[in-house]
């Protein structure tokens, strides 16, 4: 197994973290069969991170974000969450998937929005429910939309949809799996984009996993490698800045990144000239 991966800038805040991932260990039984998704995974994010796991395709991204979502129990190690230890599904982790049917095509985009409030008990009513609803889509730029069925909506729509819808949960973290990988390449840079404006608008805590390099780059402000399946931390990058992300440093940055995810020895050390 890995070496310690390395924290290759540290300057993570000393608060508590609202998410605590300790030694995570996730598989999956099938008959006498065992499959390793992660191993012994540690990370911790904290309030306002735009935090992103990559890693390649099968190294456990989907499943270690499904046991945050409380879908799947750690054979090893523990996940709290304000403290908490996670045994269950909450509304505390709002989830948006990379499918676009993950909205209910008999509700209108507004109804949608609602369901989880009202469901969860989050508003005291309906028309409160609708106000929140109606606000968040505001801020997704889906105003004029509300009242249609899913299935007028573009793919990126649909997206803008589940986030709002996430979003007027108020969780405590966002939970994003892949979120825009199935979007044609025009509009998964304005989905980025728009995210990115959300976050400058909110500052919502949230996990983004994607298997794209690029796309961690633009999006998080800590990126946190694992290696190919069992997932493992190779390493984690603290500390990134947009501006940086652009331009020549952005993408020595990529190179750097591919390096480290690609380099022929497990956890082997990759100097940071950040
Ligand atoms: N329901 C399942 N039953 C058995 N094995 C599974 C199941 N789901 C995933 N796996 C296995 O667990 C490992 C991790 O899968 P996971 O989907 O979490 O990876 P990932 O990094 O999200 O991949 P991708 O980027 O392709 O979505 C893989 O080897 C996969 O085959």
């Amino acid at each position: 197994m890995l070496s310690s991966p390395r924290v290759l800038v540290d300057d993570v805040a000393k608060a508590e973290p609202i998410l605590d991932i300790s030694d995570v260990t996730l598989q999956y039984t099938a008959g006498h069969l065992s499959i390793l998704a992660t191993y012994k995974v540690s990370a911790q994010v904290f309030e306002a991170d735009r935090f992103v796991l990559l890693g390649p395709s099968g190294c456990g991204k989907s499943t270690l974000l499904k046991a945050i979502g409380g879908f799947h129990k750690p054979s090893e190690g523990e996940i709290r969450l304000r403290g908490r230890k996670v045994s269950n599904p909450g509304p505390d982790r709002m989830m948006v998937f990379q499918e676009f049917d993950q909205l209910l095509p008999w509700k209108t985009v507004v109804q949608n929005v609602m369901f989880p409030l009202i469901e969860s008990g989050k508003v005291k009513n309906r028309k409160e429910a609708e106000q929140r609803a109606r606000h968040y889509l505001d801020k997704v730029n889906l105003t004029k939309f509300a009242d249609n069925y899913p299935h007028m909506l573009s793919g990126g729509m649909k997206q803008r949809v589940a986030i709002a819808r996430g979003m007027a949960m108020e969780p405590d973290i966002l939970l994003m799996d892949e979120p825009f990988a199935a979007l044609d390449a025009l509009t998964r840079v304005k989905m980025q984009d728009e995210l990115l404006e959300l976050w400058d608008d909110t500052h919502f805590t949230v996990l983004f996993v994607t298997h794209s390099i690029a796309e961690a780059v633009k999006i998080g402000n800590r990126i946190l490698l694992l290696s190919p399946h069992p997932g493992q931390v190779k390493a984690e990058l603290n500390g990134l800045c947009r501006e940086e992300a652009v331009g020549p440093k952005g993408r020595a940055l990529e190179q750097e990144i591919h390096d480290m995810l690609f380099a022929e020895k497990a956890g082997a050390e990759v100097q940071h000239h950040g």
